[in-house]
């Protein structure tokens, strides 16, 4: 599809622009997303009731927006899924669920972040 030749600026803006609309729609209309988003704010809590240090707060910042930015692309190859084949489609089945695997990736490596923090602090 052709575009008309916008600037370089303004059609940085308008990336900028369609990208936090993405954001909005992600955060608003994806449960998904939404449940992830509660349990990051929930870890958050936790963060903050054990005091980590700095460190700790970036690599917990970092294995939440790993595991959000994991589901979101996640939602993101779903959604083409859908769209190009909305009937049942063994290879449709395979994409979906190597895409869930990718997200099951970051949450492991959340996960094994999370029990490096906490573990020593609770046992
Ligand atoms: N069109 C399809 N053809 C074959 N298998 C499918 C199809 N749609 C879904 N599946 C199977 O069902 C699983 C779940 O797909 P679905 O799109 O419902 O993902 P989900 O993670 O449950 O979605 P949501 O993020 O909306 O909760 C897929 O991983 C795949 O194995």
């Amino acid at each position: 599809m052709k575009h008309k030749k916008t600037s370089f600026l303004s059609g940085r803006i308008k990336s900028v622009t369609y990208a936090l609309k993405g954001f909005y729609l992600l955060i608003s209309t994806e449960h998904s997303i939404i449940t992830q988003l509660l349990i990051s704010g929930f870890m958050c809590g936790v963060g903050f009731y054990f005091e980590i240090s700095l460190v700790e707060w970036m690599f917990q910042i970092l294995a939440i927006g790993l595991v959000l930015t994991a589901e979101s692309l996640n939602t993101a190859i779903e959604a083409v899924c859908d769209y190009i084949q909305p009937n049942f489609d063994k290879k449709i089945g395979f994409i979906k669920d190597i895409a869930a695997g990718a997200v099951t990736f970051a949450a492991l490596t959340a996960i094994v972040i999370g029990a490096i923090i906490y573990l020593p602090k609770i046992l």
